[in-house]
């Protein structure tokens, strides 16, 4: 169902998965991805990312990252048949995913937009968690020249958050930490990377 956002394209499918199948695909991906930490550079300081991450797509899905052209590790099987699944849900193509896993509420993701122009104008993410539910927010972009509230929902695991059309220009999105206990979740955000 689509979420009510001015100027953003958002839809949200509490149970993508059915609860048996999300939870075998969390434990596939807990043990079957070569996760990894990277740092982000602050200041010329190299900070640990709050988070593990894993990056898989085909061969020509090539990013930019701090001055690098990065390949993709390739789709493995259960990461394949996903992106099939997902592009007749939501009628898009995607050439790559990035992972993340969030080992414990402290880990998180913080306020940005995927506007990379590597995604083109108008990106289509869709975003499927996995394993523990955590609370996921969204607020209208400094200078994007309207006002609105922010916008917070749970997400699930089994559940399917597409982004689209005008949302990442006018939208930022985070993955806040939280005090409570909580145990690991998995995000696949899918993308198309173009040339
Ligand atoms: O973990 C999430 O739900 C968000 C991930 C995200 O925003 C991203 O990978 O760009
Ligand atoms: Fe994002």
């Amino acid at each position: 169902m689509p979420l009510a956002m001015p100027r953003a394209d958002v839809r949200f499918q509490n149970d993508f998965l059915p609860p048996n199948e999300a939870a075998a695909l969390f434990l596939e991906l807990t043990n079957g991805i070569a996760w990894r930490q990277e740092a982000i550079h602050l200041f010329g300081r190299a900070v640990p990312q709050p988070r593990l991450i894993a990056w898989h797509g085909d061969a020509g899905a090539t990013y930019r990252y701090s001055g690098l052209q990065l390949q993709p590790e390739p789709l493995t099987p259960v990461l394949h048949a996903l992106r099939l699944r997902l592009q007749q849900a939501t009628g898009a193509a995607y050439n790559s995913v990035l992972l993340n896993l969030y080992r414990h509420g402290q880990d998180s993701m913080g306020w940005h937009a995927d506007d990379e122009s590597e995604l083109g104008p108008a990106p289509v993410i869709a975003s499927l968690s996995l394993g523990a539910t955590r609370r996921f927010r969204f607020r209208p972009r400094s200078g994007a020249g309207f006002e609105a509230a922010p916008v917070s929902l749970e997400l699930p695991g089994g559940s399917l958050l597409l982004m689209q059309g005008p949302t990442q220009h006018n939208w930022q999105h985070a993955l806040p930490k939280t005090a409570r206990s909580v145990g690991p979740r998995i995000n696949l955000t899918f993308r198309r990377i173009v040339a």
